[in-house]
């Protein structure tokens, strides 16, 4: 089978597809190309009402499962995600343009691996008895109700199953709604749940741009709201969420550290740097986009930079051959170039790339400055493209101090042979998810997530749970009550 990239219709609410032809059209883009392979529409307000009526009717069903139950229905989506992911990672690439050497490894693969991880967890998930002389306290571990995930462009099926896993695990339904740049992956996922017993409402996904994402936020309804996205939007999000005193997660942006010391093994130094900038064209929220180099390597880091980037293949990312490939959109493209433009105006030293690539798609080269400082707007601002800023260092407390020197705090990393070193840098960094002698893993079994404006709370692992559910606490009197009167 290989998947039509126009969807049956735009969105799927309660078991099956749901067209409203009356919400505004949305074009979906090949970044490959800039043609047009699918045209849906933004959910209307009866589509939004139909989401929640349906989520809360099947949360209501869901909940009452055992969490065995549970866990056997998300375990059974990851199974039939695997057997179907070429396909997958085909629509995936359409979508976003990411190279199908990238998505067949990383996208509908990671989204697997988290409904298998909370499917396994679901029945696991227990309260506490705490006693307390004759008398008890128990605790019931309950889900919050019904959720709303909203993605951003760059891992559509991965951030549609990174919220939807951990959400339906703990007994939660969600409404998803994908980022508009990408949306047709999404529907996928939800087609998937259901085929594998997901009762029809669950795991709704609903099309959309912001005023989609904000009419979800602030309906009365929604007990907890999740958004991978940029800080702006957190920060909207986040206030709107507060009003109706909802639970949030906020997975943000970043211009995250990576910190090369002059005793770093010299390739994997190079080749971390190359995951924490270029992996899917530059548009990974956890990229380490200041790349501190201890001033004595810095020249030769540069010229072994210079040499590996030379050798990526760009290209059409539905060749398997091809590892880059092009920014998600015409509109993005254009922001990064503008950096481009700035680093160059502020007086970087541009090292390699620095262009669009001629033709349709849209396309950057891999780009590296040097000789950048910490006060240009391209080691400040998130970039979200393929731009890597190199800074020089000569001691660790210095790097330190100015690695920390951000309002950011998503990612940091380190690459020294010393290992007491890498620990005591890390100990000190200001980050939520941070590498050793790595860059930009990201397994399912590590919570991952931000601090500062990067973000509130955790995606992955067990700490997911407890951002998907709320304690109960019963206190059990064994003997008479005494009143004062
Ligand atoms: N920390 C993470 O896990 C993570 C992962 C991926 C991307 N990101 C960040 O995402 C950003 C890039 O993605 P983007 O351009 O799609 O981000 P964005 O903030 O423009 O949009 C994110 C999502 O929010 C929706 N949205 C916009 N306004 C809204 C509102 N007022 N109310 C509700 N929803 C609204 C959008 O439609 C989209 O679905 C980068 O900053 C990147 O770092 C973070
Ligand atoms: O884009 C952010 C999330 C992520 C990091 N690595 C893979 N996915």
């Amino acid at each position: 089978m290989t998947y039509d990239t126009q969807p049956n219709a735009s969105h799927f609410v309660d078991g099956a597809y749901l067209e409203d032809a009356a919400g505004d059209p949305i074009d979906v883009v090949y970044p490959a190309t800039g043609a047009v392979i699918a045209r849906i529409h933004a959910a209307t307000p009866a589509v939004i009402a139909k989401a929640v009526e349906s989520g809360l009717r099947a949360q209501a069903e869901w909940a009452a499962l055992s969490g065995r139950e549970r866990g056997r229905v998300l375990t059974r989506a990851a199974r039939i995600m695997r057997d179907r992911n070429r396909d997958l990672s085909v629509l995936e690439t359409r979508d976003t343009g990411k190279p199908l050497s990238e998505t067949l490894y990383v996208d509908a693969t990671s989204a697997a691996d988290a409904l298998e991880y909370f499917g396994g967890l679901a029945g696991s998930l227990t309260g506490e008895h705490v006693q307390l002389g004759q008398d008890w306290v128990y605790t019931i571990r309950e889900p919050l109700g019904l959720c709303v995930g909203i993605g951003a462009w760059n891992y559509p099926t991965q951030i549609s199953c990174w919220k939807g896993a951990p959400a339906l695990a703990c007994g939660n339904a969600m409404i998803f709604k994908p980022s508009e740049e990408t949306p047709l992956c999404a529907l996928k996922v939800a087609e998937i749940l259901v085929e594998a017993g997901a009762p029809a409402g669950l795991y709704n996904v609903v099309q959309g741009a912001g005023a989609v994402g904000a009419a979800l936020v602030g309906h009365p309804d929604v007990a907890k709201v999740s958004l991978t996205g940029s800080v702006p939007t957190g920060r909207k999000v986040y206030a709107a969420a507060a009003d109706g005193m909802k639970h949030v997660t906020m997975e943000l942006g970043g211009k995250s550290p990576l910190l090369i010391f002059d005793d770093a093994d010299p390739d994997d130094a190079v080749g971390g740097a190359i995951l924490g900038n270029f992996y899917s064209s530059g548009q990974v929220c956890s990229n380490g986009t200041r790349v501190f180099v201890q001033r004595g390597i810095k020249e030769a880091f540069l010229a072994r930079l210079a040499e590996r980037l030379a050798q990526a293949k760009i290209g059409d990312p539905l060749d398997e051959s091809v590892n880059f490939g092009p920014m998600v959109s015409a509109r993005q493209r254009e922001i990064v170039l503008g950096y481009i433009e700035k680093g160059k105006a502020e007086g970087a030293r541009l090292v390699c790339g620095g262009s669009v690539i001629d033709g349709d798609g849209f396309y950057i080269q891999p780009t590296v400055f040097a000789d950048v400082t910490d006060d240009m707007v391209i080691a400040r601002e998130e970039i979200f493209g393929p731009v890597m800023a190199v800074l020089d260092f000569d001691d660790e407390a210095e790097a330190i101090a100015r690695a920390n020197n951000t309002p950011f705090g998503l990612s940091a990393g380190v690459f020294t042979r010393d290992l007491a070193r890498g620990h005591r840098v890390i100990g000190q960094l200001r980050a939520g998810s941070c590498f050793i002698n790595s860059y930009n893993d990201a397994p399912v079994e590590a919570p991952f997530g931000g601090v500062k404006m990067s973000g509130v709370g955790r995606e992955n692992s067990k700490a997911a749970i407890h951002h998907y559910s709320q304690l109960k606490s019963v206190y059990v009197r064994m003997g008479r009550v005494e009143a004062p009167f």
